[in-house]
């Protein structure tokens, strides 16, 4: 398989690790920030040496066209999505979006569609941090859907956002809503942390019909994603209490995992 990857941060290192141990990929071209080739390479010929046969590192998306990837993963953030997806789609490279909240603004979301029709490509959305992507995904086709969607996290994982500027996160004793709004609202104020709210919103009732509310908890039990569906086909409530990332509280464990397996089920036999 020859793999590119958009970000070369905690989702891509996480994934090439779990990726290697199925065998090396047969080519792996990273596109990151320019100025950060060096460092790139260093990791790749390093701790990362067994993860592909042979590797690029580019700064662009000709570039990392040029190497001829059978697919891509983004995981950078909003604007490395606005930056580079739209080329790769319309090149005919499927491509699997991490950063969902990007969506959020409806030019861009216009933009990889349009992108991906012309190309010919697949623009994938993973199911991420969250689940039952594929029940609240089934009932928005039926209509008349209402979601409203809860995401607590400890205070740590909002440092750097917003949130840091309405509460003292260090010295929160309970849990704090600190946002409630619109899942368009939500994505686009907290890019690193609301990609869910914006997957619940395209899946099931859009982006102004999905209610979200936004928390920090010193006792919540890792980052927690729980939301509520009211439809004419069915009822749910679900719960997921997610363990923090290694390399970033912020991302839960179970995003690479995801990604993991869109990759699997691209490859192997059968697909779940
Ligand atoms: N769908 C979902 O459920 C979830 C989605 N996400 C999304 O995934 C993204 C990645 O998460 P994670 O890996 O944990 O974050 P990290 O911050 O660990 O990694 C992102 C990497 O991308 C780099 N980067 C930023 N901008 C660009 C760019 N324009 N071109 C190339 N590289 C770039 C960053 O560099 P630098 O650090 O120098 O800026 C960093 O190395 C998040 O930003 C979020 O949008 C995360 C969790 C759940
Ligand atoms: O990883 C998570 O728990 C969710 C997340 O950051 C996001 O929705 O952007």
């Amino acid at each position: 398989m020859r793999l590119g990857l958009i970000g070369f941060g905690n989702i891509a290192t996480a994934l090439l690790d779990l990726l290697a141990r199925g065998g090396p990929l047969d080519h792996l071209a990273v596109l990151v920030l320019p100025g950060m080739e060096a460092d790139a390479r260093r990791r790749l010929e390093g701790d990362l040496a067994g993860a592909a046969r042979s590797h690029a590192v580019v700064t662009d998306a000709a570039a990392l066209l040029a190497e001829r990837p059978g697919l891509v993963v983004e995981c950078a953030g909003h604007a490395a999505a606005q930056a580079h997806v739209p080329a790769v789609l319309r090149a005919g490279v499927d491509v699997i979006l991490v950063s969902i909240g990007a969506l959020a603004d409806p030019a861009l979301e216009a933009a990889l569609r349009a992108a991906a029709a012309e190309g010919g490509a697949r623009l994938v959305l993973p199911a991420g941090a969250v689940g039952a992507i594929d029940l609240l995904s089934a009932l928005g086709a039926g209509g008349g859907v209402k979601v409203r969607y809860r995401g607590a996290k400890p205070p740590a994982a909002w440092a750097g956002t917003p949130a840091a500027g309405m509460l003292d996160l260090g010295a929160l004793t309970e849990a704090r809503v600190f946002f409630t709004g619109t899942a368009r609202e939500a994505a686009t104020a907290y890019p690193r942390n609301a990609n869910v709210a914006a997957t619940l919103a395209l899946a099931g009732a859009g982006f102004e019909e999905t209610q979200v509310e936004l928390v920090a908890d010193p006792a919540a039990p890792g980052n927690v994603h729980e939301y509520t569906v009211a439809s004419p086909l069915a009822n749910y409530t679900i719960r997921i209490e997610n363990r923090p990332s290694e390399g970033n509280a912020k991302t839960s464990a179970t995003t690479i995992y995801s990604v993991l397996r869109e990759i699997r089920n691209r490859l192997g036999p059968v697909a779940i």
